[in-house]
């Protein structure tokens, strides 16, 4: 079996200026240290505008965490007011973009097609797509929680070849798990998260199946954190308010000393 590099990944959201980044940042990289680095890969996904100075801060003082993007235009240039190129991204050195997530889904009505084309045009640029799935509530009461899940990976993954999916990670976010405080059961994460990596051999490789990373995100925080990269499917997490706090995002990056 493949051995893989947890990944923890802080999505800021809409939080935190371009000035309050650096000083994340700088907190963040002051507080790891080559040994968290070696167990862990460490990411932030601050806004836009931030991306230019957490570049600027990274590369001068070749800081180990790497950044990306919350989100990326399926164009690649043109009259399109308002949205980011993969291109520009690129530009910034960005090593991930999240694609699909939730809120996305919710408030800008983001479908599986788009999510779809949005991943095709990270891979075209160089940029490794977080790909975000899991269900809302109503679905999770109906017991759909697998079926619902698996639909938007297989929409997201589609004509994806698999030299390029054997990079993706994919986040398995309960909808009604983010930001409520209301954290899945490590044997809810595992049972979608394994699910995933089950359709994933079936679309491509038990092979290529083993080497991608499955995140879970939904309320993460230094306390249960632990329980949650104990199952088996899950490696790595996409935090999303407990990585403003940097010290709670450094307990959460040394999740084997809870
Ligand atoms: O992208 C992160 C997720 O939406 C989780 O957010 P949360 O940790 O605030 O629940």
């Amino acid at each position: 079996m493949t051995t893989r590099t947890p990944l923890m990944a802080g999505n800021w959201k809409m939080n935190l200026n371009h000035l309050e980044a650096i000083a994340h940042v700088q907190k963040l990289a002051f507080a790891l240290a080559d040994k968290d680095y070696d167990a862990v890969e460490v990411a932030v996904l601050p806004p836009f505008t931030d991306l230019r100075s957490v570049q600027t801060l990274v590369d001068g003082d070749k800081l180990k965490i790497k950044y990306g993007a919350q989100d990326i235009s399926a164009h690649e240039s043109g009259a399109y007011t308002g949205e980011i190129s993969g291109a520009m991204l690129a530009k910034l050195k960005c090593t991930y973009v999240a694609v699909g997530h939730s809120e996305r889904r919710q408030y800008h009505n983001e479908s599986d097609e788009l999510c779809n084309a949005k991943v095709k045009a990270a891979y075209q640029n160089g940029l490794t797509p977080i790909l975000c799935v899991g269900e809302g509530l109503d679905v999770r009461k109906a017991g759909n929680q697998v079926a619902h899940t698996l639909a938007q990976l297989d929409g997201g993954l589609k004509d994806v070849p698999a030299e390029q999916a054997e990079s993706i990670v994919i986040a398995y976010e309960p909808v009604w798990a983010i930001g409520t405080g209301e954290v899945a059961t490590p044997e809810d994460a595992q049972e979608v998260c394994g699910a995933i990596r089950g359709r994933l051999a079936e679309l491509y490789s038990q092979e290529l199946a083993d080497k991608v990373r499955i995140q879970y995100g939904g309320s993460v925080k230094s306390g249960n954190v632990a329980a949650i990269m104990a199952q088996p499917d899950v490696d790595g997490a996409l935090v999303g308010g407990a990585a403003l706090d940097s010290d709670e995002f450094v307990k959460i990056v040394r999740f084997r000393d809870q």
